[in-house]
């Protein structure tokens, strides 16, 4: 018997040596499915197998979590005690770093956990040293910084990102709008609202003949892959998670190199050890982030702005709202009185379910 990785690559392989053409399609979305359901039997734990997060994991704090993910020596640990303050063993050798350390920044008003965790290398996402226990942690943060060194970023960039990926983590991506019902007889229903240009229904049958589909309607809204469709199939593996590239020692090159870095989308380039340009990684963070200050405003004072009530972009209603301050607040809640961004009249009076913008000002009227 093969082992799951032997299967892989023999899979990979000869998707390799398959060239795409309408004779092939079939057979390719097939592979493609295949190799799908056998990188998800590697990402659940079998015991031994080392996958989740085993020993790995820390208590969470804070309102959102970043972790820090990249090859060894890089500078992660560096970089971690730079922004919080708390220490964590940098030098240099590699692996310096064994496990997860975690720490916090404060960064307008909101307790943001940080994650240092140790480095990876190619081929960790298939086992090699501690990598599936990193990079499951990773999987569980809400933004990742991918920490690179200036003097080789592009190559290591692309090596890291294919590691996340193996796992089931998507990098800076929306999930594909493609809508997927699963029914109990009809057969398979493909509608799409604009021209394919990647796929035929013989490769989504082929695909859905692999997943034992026989019966699905499905709504495809934007110009899909074939590995987009596998993704909302597999939609319980995947993570969709933001991503910073941190570019680090950037003390050790030209300014010349430096302009050429700032062509890479979503990077920040930082000096971790001089502390250079960390207030700007530290903006990126903010926007990535997509957190929502909430200033709480007492009846007949001004409102309170040292000490938001910091909410998700996906949860900020008002009920989210007199959630985060206290359980009971709800149980004799009249309506809100609401200035800022998210109401067209200054103030306004609301409901549980308004959603709130950044820096709305809210008083909670009580019956
Ligand atoms: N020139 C320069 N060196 C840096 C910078 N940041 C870190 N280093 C050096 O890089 C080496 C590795 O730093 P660490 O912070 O231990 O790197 P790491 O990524 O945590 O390493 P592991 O935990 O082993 O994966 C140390 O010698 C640091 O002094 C930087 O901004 N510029
Ligand atoms: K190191
Ligand atoms: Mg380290």
């Amino acid at each position: 018997m093969s082992t799951t990785i032997e299967k892989i690559k023999e899979i990979e392989s000869e998707m390799a040596r398959t060239q795409k053409n309408k004779n092939t399609s079939y057979h390719l979305g097939q592979l493609k499915a295949k190799l799908a359901k056998l990188k998800r039997e590697l990402l659940t734990p079998t015991g031994g197998g080392g996958g989740g997060g085993s020993g790995f994991d820390v208590a969470r704090t804070g309102v959102a979590s970043v972790g820090f993910i990249g090859f060894p020596s890089v500078g992660k640990s560096t970089l971690m005690n730079k922004l919080t303050g708390q220490h964590s063993e940098a030098a240099a050798y590699e692996f310096t770093t064994l496990t997860t350390v975690p720490g916090q920044v404060m960064y307008n008003g909101a307790k943001i956990q940080i994650l240092d965790l140790p480095g990876i290398i190619e081929g960790a996402k298939d086992g090699k040293g501690r990598g599936r226990q990193v990079i499951a942690v990773a999987k569980t943060c809400n933004l990742i910084f991918i920490v690179l060194d200036v003097n080789k970023p592009l190559v290591d960039k692309r090596v890291i990102e294919n590691e996340l990926e193996g796992f089931g983590i998507r990098i800076n991506k929306k999930p594909p709008n493609i809508v997927f019902k699963k029914k109990d007889k009809g057969g398979i229903a493909i509608t799409s609202t604009q021209p394919l240009t990647h796929i035929d229904n013989d490769e989504i049958k082929a695909v859905m003949g692999e997943y034992k589909i026989s019966s699905a309607d499905i709504s495809i809204r934007c110009d899909a892959t074939i590995d987009d469709l596998i993704d909302v199939l597999e939609a319980k593996s995947r993570s969709y998670i933001p991503v910073i590239y941190a570019l680090n020692k950037i003390d050790a090159i030209s300014i010349q190199e430096l302009d050429l870095l700032y062509r890479i989308p979503d990077a920040c380039p930082i000096s971790s050890e001089h502390g250079w340009n960390v207030d700007e990684l530290m903006e990126m963070m903010w926007e990535k982030l997509k957190l929502r200050r909430i200033y709480t405003k007492p009846k007949g004072r001004a409102p309170d702005y040292t000490a938001p009530v910091v909410l998700r972009s996906y949860a900020c209603t008002v009920e989210n709202f007199c959630d985060a301050i206290h359980r009971t607040i709800k149980d004799d809640f009249k309506h809100a009185i609401v200035y800022g961004r998210s109401v067209k009249h200054q103030p306004q009076r609301v409901g549980l379910s308004h959603e709130l913008g950044d820096e709305d000002i809210v008083s909670i009227v009580k019956r």
